[in-house]
């Protein structure tokens, strides 16, 4: 079975640039973002229920999910996050990684592909293709486009070395609902995966206002700042609003959390999912690089820009190139002027960062990137441009330490937290750096 083993599709010119300092690491991380991690992460809400509560209602749902002697994956917590609910993969369904050659076949782009190798199924709009009299309920092949040359309603078999085998899925929707009408696009679930590649339960989003699915280091990178009840604390870069909301719940609800992010769209959405839920957090459509306030006025406004030392603690989870979600089977980006343009956002939120920090104040930095230039650089500029910056251990500790760079410390790199390949929990990539401002 074909799979990938670069998200780069051998675009040697990008694969140079993730890092340049640690080249020979660069396969084995260009192989491992492609594969994917296998246990599922739910953060559970406990202003609004507690952990146990949750699991039991988790595990009725898995019940239902695998009947009739069916294994359910186990469902188990993290010493150290009580708040996280890990939901383990199906070993036995691995043997399924062979296609039943008598089914018919579905196409979907690479995105959906990677997110229905985490769990998910598959939305009307993801259908690319479905050969023509599939029947409702009828089991499926599910592949992934990897060349992008399959054309969207197409009726016979695409044949393309290059298709990467995703799993079964069950039609819930038939051709005519997919392309038929157009005026207005399909919705709801079209196939329904029965199970996939990876061995990670096809269980969907289970979300809710209970709890949230959510990668394991976006978690722990929240836990690192370590909120405090009646802190007053800036979220620079915070639509979804998954951390803003984990920061809450660890406050108790209790004082101040200002949420800013410069896309109208995002913030809009995410005040949609805050509802009425959490008393302390205050959403602003507002661009971070401009939060310093210009004049010298002493009294912390509501909305921004801010005076400088207005908050205890800032969580900088920066714009990047997002090379870190896995599984990545096709990275978007195709040109390094574009892979190259994020350290220059990041050095401007963080310089920002510094000034709206309170002496003593925590700042963590954090990119969903595996990058030395969105990383560890950006570490090593800071503490070189902001003498008032140290570097804290970046604890609880899940990760690996930072990579080595030429101007950064043995001992500084190794108080970072970066996942990457070779760590124990097989996660999506990601860095954490925490400083405090003397
Ligand atoms: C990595 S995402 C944040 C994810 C979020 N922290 C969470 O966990 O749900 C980066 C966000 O930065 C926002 N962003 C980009 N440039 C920005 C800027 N200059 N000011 C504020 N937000 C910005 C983007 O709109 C995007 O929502």
């Amino acid at each position: 079975m074909f799979y990938p083993k670069t998200p780069f599709l051998s675009n040697s010119l990008l694969e140079a640039e993730i890092l340049k300092v640690n080249s020979a690491a660069v396969s084995q991380l260009l192989e491992w973002l492609c594969r994917t991690p296998r246990v599922t992460t739910y953060r559970v809400n406990r202003l609004r229920t507690n952990v146990e509560t949750h699991k039991a209602q988790l595990e009725e749902h898995l019940a239902r999910r695998y009947p009739c002697g069916q294994q359910a994956p186990r469902i188990y917590g993290l010493a150290d996050l009580p708040e996280v609910l890990c939901i383990a993969p199906l070993e036995a369904e691995l043997a399924l990684s062979v296609p039943d050659p008598t089914l018919k076949e579905v196409i979907v782009d690479t995105s959906c592909g990677a997110a229905l190798l985490r769990g998910a199924h598959i939305y009307a709009p993801g259908v690319l293709a479905m050969e023509s009299n599939t029947q409702l309920q009828e089991c499926v092949n599910v592949y992934a486009d990897l060349a992008g040359k399959c054309k969207r309603g197409m009726t016979t078999r695409y044949e393309n070395s290059e298709k990467v085998y995703v799993g079964v899925g069950k039609v819930l929707m038939q051709r005519y609902q997919l392309y038929n009408d157009k005026d207005e696009a399909p919705t709801g679930i079209a196939v329904e995966m029965q199970s996939n590649v990876s061995g990670v339960p096809s269980l969907g989003d289970l979300s809710s206002a209970d709890a949230l699915l959510q990668n394991l280091p976006s978690i722990v990178c929240v836990r690192v700042l370590d909120p405090q009840p009646g802190e007053r604390i800036l979220d620079m870069c915070a639509a979804p609003g998954n951390k803003t909301t984990h920061i809450a719940e660890l406050m108790g609800d209790q004082g101040c959390v200002v949420a800013l992010d410069n896309s109208a769209s995002r913030v809009r959405g995410m005040l949609g999912k805050l509802g009425n839920n959490y008393r302390s957090i205050q959403a602003h459509v507002f661009d971070s690089t401009k939060a310093v306030a210009a004049s010298s006025d002493s009294s912390c406004p509501s909305a921004p820009p801010f005076p400088c030392a207005s908050f205890d603690r800032i969580l900088l989870d920066a714009p990047c190139s997002g090379l870190g979600n896995r599984p990545q089977l096709l990275c978007n980006i195709k040109q390094a002027k574009i892979l190259k343009s994020y350290p220059n956002i990041q050095r401007r939120l963080l310089a920002q960062a510094v000034q709206l920090l309170r002496p003593g104040g925590i700042l963590v930095y954090s990119t969903c990137t595996v990058t030395e230039a969105e990383c560890e650089s950006i570490v090593a500029w800071a503490l070189r441009k902001y003498p008032e910056l140290r570097l804290l251990d970046a604890t609880p500790r899940y990760g690996g330490p930072g990579l080595p760079l030429p101007d950064l410390e043995t001992a500084q790199s190794k108080l970072l937290q970066r996942f990457g390949p070779g760590n124990d929990l097989d996660t999506v990539g990601f860095f954490i750096a925490k400083f405090q401002k003397d």
